[in-house]
């Protein structure tokens, strides 16, 4: 359905339209090919370089009226950007329960021409009541036994009740993946951890998971590019293999439709072993990116100490003007409302670990390839110098256009310091890597951070789970066994 020609007009069209919106950021309406339109308020809504900045639509039904079209708002927009972008039936199986639910609350909602009750989006309400289908859309039909609206919320229920068990069936099978993966290991026997790499739409994700693996993950300038999460390999500077996730990007106020329809994809990000957070460090509002992705983290129910333990990588290093941004702001107050924290913490819930850690062989059957280490060797540009800055300098630091890891940790002190900078009484959300994900700056130690964390976390989980602490319990077969003899 990828190459169905009306899926790649749409695309077209949506590649023309962000074109065109950064050409002439004052435009003030365009009509999509299959006649909706979005309609912006002067320049507020397409603001320069993004569709994102646009936060005052007009409400789609009282434009609706006032132009005679169906007007999409912000969500269809976003979901319609999702649909054009859906390549993998879990995709599209996702797009359209979200555009379902969409849909249905458009149902009662949207008044067409003459102020007429229509159903859908208006222009869509093909189906009429259970008697007289095709005569038209009409607000209720006297005796039909079914009023045109209970009819439509009733064929959309059922499509959500078909979707949901289709999502739910690719839920099991992610499930099954990831459980395999992790019983499996790497080729040495050692756990095989995934790495997701979250954040702010457009931040380079793709790019970067591509450059990290050396593979060709779709990137482009424009918003959602990504709706089919990937998962690719990396081999670690010791030599261990991780697995990198791209995932959807988050946008501010994420329609609650797409949250809960990519719950399977979303998922994987939840489930994962550690996150990346990428940012665009070029983004004028990057603060507000942050925190985007940080509620949407919570939203989606990712643990506080796996959000707290998130390696942050500026992204995009290449392109910004010195002391233009400081993608350090704000990052103190985050630091002082973990302060505290034991590590192991970070990795543990209610004292239990996330994971244990024992995996035999591999075979993921990814289908990515290696990242040999004589290229990851060749990937950092430049090397990593320690040194306990004072935080006058930090700010110096941030203005450098080279490649830096810093963890805030270091300003607390020479004992807060461990081997890779980061603290060990800090949370270690507080490390951050400054890359370009196009000319490679910073990804070696990207990897050797990744690394890090990763070995510590094993040590700490053996730690916890060691042969002596643990405590022997039935399992709760067995309880029910002896209950039954009972
Ligand atoms: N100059 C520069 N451009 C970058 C860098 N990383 C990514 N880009 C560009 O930023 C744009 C977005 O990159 P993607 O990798 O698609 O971003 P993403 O975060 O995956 O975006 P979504 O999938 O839409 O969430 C592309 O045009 C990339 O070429 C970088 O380090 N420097
Ligand atoms: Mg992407």
């Amino acid at each position: 359905m990828a190459n169905h020609p009306k899926s790649l007009v749409l695309k077209m069209w949506f590649q023309y339209i962000f074109l065109e919106v950064k050409l002439f950021c004052t435009f003030e309406s365009l009509i999509l090919p299959n006649n909706k339109m979005i309609f912006s308020w002067g320049d507020k809504f397409f603001g320069p370089g993004t569709v994102d900045n646009v936060k005052c639509y007009l409400r789609a039904s009282e434009s609706e009226v006032a132009w005679g079209k169906p007007v999409l708002d912000r969500v269809g927009l976003i979901i319609e950007i999702f649909n054009a972008h859906a390549e993998t039936k879990e995709a599209k199986l996702q797009s359209e329960l979200a555009a379902l639910m969409y849909m249905k609350t458009r149902l009662v909602r949207v008044r067409g021409p003459g102020g007429r009750l229509t159903f859908g989006l208006s222009g869509e309400a093909e189906v009429v009541s259970a008697r007289g289908r095709g005569s038209g859309g009409r607000g209720s039909m006297s005796g039909a036994g079914e009023t045109e609206l209970q009819l439509q919320r009733r064929r959309i229920q059922e499509r959500r009740i078909k979707l949901l068990a289709q999502i739910e069936d690719v839920r099991r099978t992610r499930a099954i993946q990831r459980s395999n993966r992790k019983r499996h290991g790497d080729s040495f026997g050692q756990e095989l951890v995934t790495v997701a790499v979250v954040g702010y739409t457009n931040a380079g994700k793709s790019t970067l998971v591509s450059a990290l693996s050396e593979t060709d993950l779709y990137s482009d300038n424009r918003l959602f590019a990504t709706v089919d999460p990937r998962l690719r390999s990396v081999i670690l500077p010791s030599g261990r293999k991780a697995l990198l996730s791209d995932t959807v990007g988050f946008i501010s106020d994420l329609p609650v439709q797409l949250v809960e329809a990519f719950h399977a994809t979303l998922e994987e990000v939840v489930e994962a072993d550690m996150l990346v957070h990428v940012l665009d460090s070029s983004a004028p509002n990057i603060e507000e990116h942050r925190s985007t992705v940080l509620q949407v983290l919570q939203q989606i129910g990712v643990p506080q100490n796996k959000i707290n333990s998130m390696i942050e990588v500026w992204n995009k290093i290449d392109i910004v003007d010195n002391n233009d941004n400081d993608v350090s702001d704000g990052i103190e107050d985050e630091i002082f409302l973990t302060e505290g924290e034991e590590e192991e913490e970070l990795f543990s819930e209610n004292g239990v670990p996330a994971e244990e850690s024992s995996f035999e062989s591999l075979d993921d059957g990814t289908d990515s390839e290696y990242l040999s280490e004589e290229n990851l060797d060749n990937n950092g540009e430049v090397s990593y110098k320690e040194s306990p800055l004072e935080p006058t300098e930090m700010k110096a630091m941030n203005s450098e256009q080279s490649s830096s890891k810093d963890c805030f940790g270091e300003l607390r002190g020479p004992e807060a310091t461990s081997t890779d900078g980061c603290s060990s009484t800090q949370p270690m959300s507080t490390c951050h890597v400054k890359t370009s994900a196009v000319t490679g700056t910073g990804l070696q130690e990207l990897l050797s951070l990744i690394d890090e964390k990763l070995t510590k976390r094993q040590t700490i989980v053996e730690r916890n789970y060691g042969p002596f602490d643990r405590k022997w319990r039935p399992s709760c077969s067995m309880d029910g066994e002896k209950a039954a003899e009972q």
